[in-house]
């Protein structure tokens, strides 16, 4: 066991349009995340979860950007500004990040975070490309804008959060995309972010696709962010999620790519850094995402069947 990861709950639910997700630290704690870890031969410290603005003090619309709409943007902002202090301290103590969300908005301060001291890459397993801005949004969600917030696209209220991080889009790469909102669409297009959809992994393998991604985000960086939010599985396999897309990977397909990102990467720990996002315990069945985000965190870190 040489390997220290360190565990650190984001029990957020401002990003995103249901309440509930911010109980998914809990559930993949319970879940069994440490044992698999254990197993997986890392060794894991529990942080416990960050402290979370009050809910009496809840107001969607507070402070919105000028033309824009980002709801509770000055809550996640807090948030993401002491999650990126913890995470850029842990990555200084020779540890390794685990985020748990919360909402996918967490990886802002996860990505930031991880990004302050390296040239960081980054795979971004889901459904969705996150790359709404305050002014293309059409729900106001900010979980639907984490990429855009680090990448610098759109105003987000007080804190930049570009210019302090070595993440550049080109070492970005999407793995599974399946609903793209029409300006992200354009936004894909004109940048220079490499994205694999789902057909992608139809007509090649997850593997293979998945060995492409880690090529993009390797190049020319220090090390690799891994954010895995739980919509990128087909919602039959993973029903925890505020916002499911029909046609996602599988159970063995999702379990295949993170065991393949492993093993290419455990000998010279490119992994710098991860978030698990999204699992919301009020919409699951009996616990099945929460598990499944544990394992498949596991097979991350090199658990296998043999
Ligand atoms: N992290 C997520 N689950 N994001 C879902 C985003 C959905 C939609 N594209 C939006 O911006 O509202
Ligand atoms: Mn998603
Ligand atoms: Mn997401």
């Amino acid at each position: 066991m040489d390997r220290t990861v360190r565990i650190i709950g984001a029990p957020m639910d401002y990003g995103a349009n249901r309440r509930g997700v911010d109980m998914g630290p809990s559930a993949i704690r319970y879940a069994g995340l440490a044992d698999g870890l254990e197993r997986a031969g890392v060794e894991p410290i529990d942080d416990g979860d960050l402290s979370m603005p009050r809910a009496e003090e809840r107001d969607p619309d507070a402070d919105q950007p000028h033309g824009g709409n980002a709801k509770f943007l000055r809550e996640i902002e807090d948030v993401c500004r002491r999650l990126c202090d913890r995470v850029a301290a842990t990555r200084a103590n020779g540890e390794f990040p685990l985020v748990l969300g919360g909402d996918h908005a967490v990886a802002i301060g996860s990505l930031t975070g991880s990004a302050r001291e390296a040239d960081l890459g980054a795979i971004w397993f889901d459904a969705h490309a996150d790359l709404n801005t305050p002014e293309t949004s059409p729900s106001g969600n900010v979980h639907g804008m984490p990429l855009a917030a680090v990448l610098g696209y759109g105003t987000f209220g007080e804190t930049e959060w570009a210019p302090a991080t070595g993440l550049d889009e080109s070492s970005v790469a999407y793995v599974g995309l399946r609903s793209i909102d029409e300006r992200e669409r354009d936004l894909l297009e004109e940048s220079e972010l490499t994205a694999y959809t789902m057909s992608d992994i139809d007509q090649r393998g997850v593997s293979a696709v998945v060995e492409d991604a880690l090529a993009v985000a390797t190049d020319g960086t220090d090390g690799v962010h891994v954010s895995l939010d739980l919509d990128w599985l087909d919602p039959k396999t993973a029903p925890g999620v505020g916002t499911p897309v029909r046609g996602g990977v599988t159970y063995r397909e999702a379990h295949a790519a993170l065991e393949t990102l492993s093993r290419r990467t455990e000998a010279d720990e490119v992994l710098r850094s991860m978030d698990v996002v999204e699992v919301n315990p009020i919409l699951d069945e009996a616990n099945e995402t929460a598990t499944l985000a544990a394992e498949l965190t596991a097979s991350t870190f090199g658990k296998r069947i043999l």
